[in-house]
């Protein structure tokens, strides 16, 4: 039996996390989580799942709860309440599917535990990858992938030696507006950007999708996954997301992983690992049905965000840490309806052209650099 730490609980990621864990009770049990702010999905899994420990974004928040439950679960909250999470002593796993930076601290901590990390929060490895590939080195922990192209390398790369890796192609679907052109763009909608073609996301991963933001975050979480140099991971349209990426080895073989578009799929891969178990439930994959595959070069001029991705992750140091910081403010801002579409990757642009890059930034460092970033898009919009 694994005993699991979830971490964003009540979102996308981790509502399926939780599907999960209901369909293998054999095999897991939830141990602790955390939420945001949405306490009437969290009084449900309290009573459903029984945690020992229970961890909410606000002290309001958090009263209430232990008003309502007594003794048990031990109620806690903000940034302290998620790391307690995170390295609860009876949790064997920690599922990272938080959203936005805030996941670094406690990935950091888990790690440190001595924790297994099973991560979607994709803006933790990109904020400071580095520090985090360096503690899971040190305390000989796995971090394994739940987002869909990394579980698929992950999967593709079992039994093989990484020496042997010619480059990555990582797919993208392209997003809600894949057919628009620049111009057609202008004048796009918080409502359009949300509708995406094959995944039902969060908001944020949503229109990081349309933006293609979301594929260069993936370049960059893949750098630091697969330990390999930008210009050895490739990204590739793929409309149908059938293929969830591809691994090329140098006798020039390659393998891909394919499947429904479905998160159980790689959330339940990194939670049995290494053992893979039924789902009986899922779509199956029927080619015949589906009859072909697409496949088209991607476009960075059209796909701006994922070109500056590539520059910032190949700048190293600080810089991703710009870019994430900066993505987060302009996307929440594009959510509020206070900037256009085509604002998002200007801002970004921004703060990258006017940051100096530090090398091997520390923790302090990476937090006054995503401070410094976040206060200064905001003065901008
Ligand atoms: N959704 C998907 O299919 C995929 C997602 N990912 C990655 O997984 C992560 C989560 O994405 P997704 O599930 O879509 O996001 P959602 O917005 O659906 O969920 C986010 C979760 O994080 C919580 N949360 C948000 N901000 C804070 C905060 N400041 N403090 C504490 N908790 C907070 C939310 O709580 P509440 O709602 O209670 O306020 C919620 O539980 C992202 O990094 C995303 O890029 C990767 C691959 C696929
Ligand atoms: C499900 C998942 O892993 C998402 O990150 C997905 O990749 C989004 O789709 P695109 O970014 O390819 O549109
Ligand atoms: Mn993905």
């Amino acid at each position: 039996m694994k005993q699991i730490s979830l971490l964003g609980a009540t979102g996308s990621i981790g509502t399926q996390t939780l599907d999960v864990i209901r369909n293998h009770p054999e095999a897991f049990r939830l141990a602790a989580f955390s939420a945001g702010r949405n306490l009437n999905l969290t009084r449900k899994i309290i009573s459903e799942f029984h945690p020992a420990l229970v961890s909410v974004a606000d002290k309001e928040d958090c009263a209430r709860l232990k008003t309502e439950f007594g003794d048990s679960p031990v109620v806690l909250y903000g940034e302290k309440g998620m790391v307690e999470t995170a390295v609860y002593a009876e949790s064997d796993i920690l599922v990272n599917a938080v959203l936005g930076s805030v996941g670094l601290l406690p990935t950091l901590e888990a790690i440190r535990a001595g924790k297994t990390v099973a991560i979607a929060n994709k803006e933790t490895l990109v904020t400071a990858g580095h520090l985090v590939m360096d503690a899971a080195r040190r305390a000989e922990t796995e971090i394994l992938p739940i987002d869909s192209e990394h579980s698929a390398i992950f999967q593709c790369l079992q039994g093989e030696n990484r020496d042997e890796i010619e480059r990555l192609i990582i797919t993208a679907s392209g997003g809600s507006f894949r057919d628009y052109t620049r111009e057609q763009l202008e004048t796009v909608t918080v409502k359009d950007a949300l509708n995406h073609p094959n995944w039902s996301m969060g908001a944020k991963i949503t229109v990081d999708s349309a933006t293609m933001m979301n594929k260069g975050l993936e370049v960059i979480e893949a750098h630091w996954l697969f330990g390999l140099p930008f210009e050895k991971i490739d990204t590739i349209l793929h409309r149908e997301s059938i293929i969830h990426s591809l691994v090329e080895f140098r006798d020039s073989s390659v393998k891909a992983q394919l499947g429904m578009p479905d998160m159980r799929i790689p959330i339940q891969y990194a939670l049995g690992f290494p053992k893979r178990l039924p789902l009986p439930d899922a779509k199956r994959l029927d080619l015949a049905e589906i009859g072909r595959l697409h496949f088209e070069k991607m476009d960075e001029e059209r796909f701006y965000c994922l070109k500056l991705a590539y520059e910032a992750g190949k700048a190293g140091g600080s810089m991703p840490a710009v870019l994430n910081a900066a993505n987060e403010v302009a996307v929440h801002a594009f959510l509020q309806e206070k900037i256009s579409f085509l604002q998002i990757d200007q801002l970004i642009e921004k703060a990258l052209a006017r940051h100096n890059v530090i090398i091997h930034p520390d923790l302090e460092t990476i937090w006054a650099v995503d401070r410094e970033t976040r206060d200064y898009v905001a003065s901008l919009i």
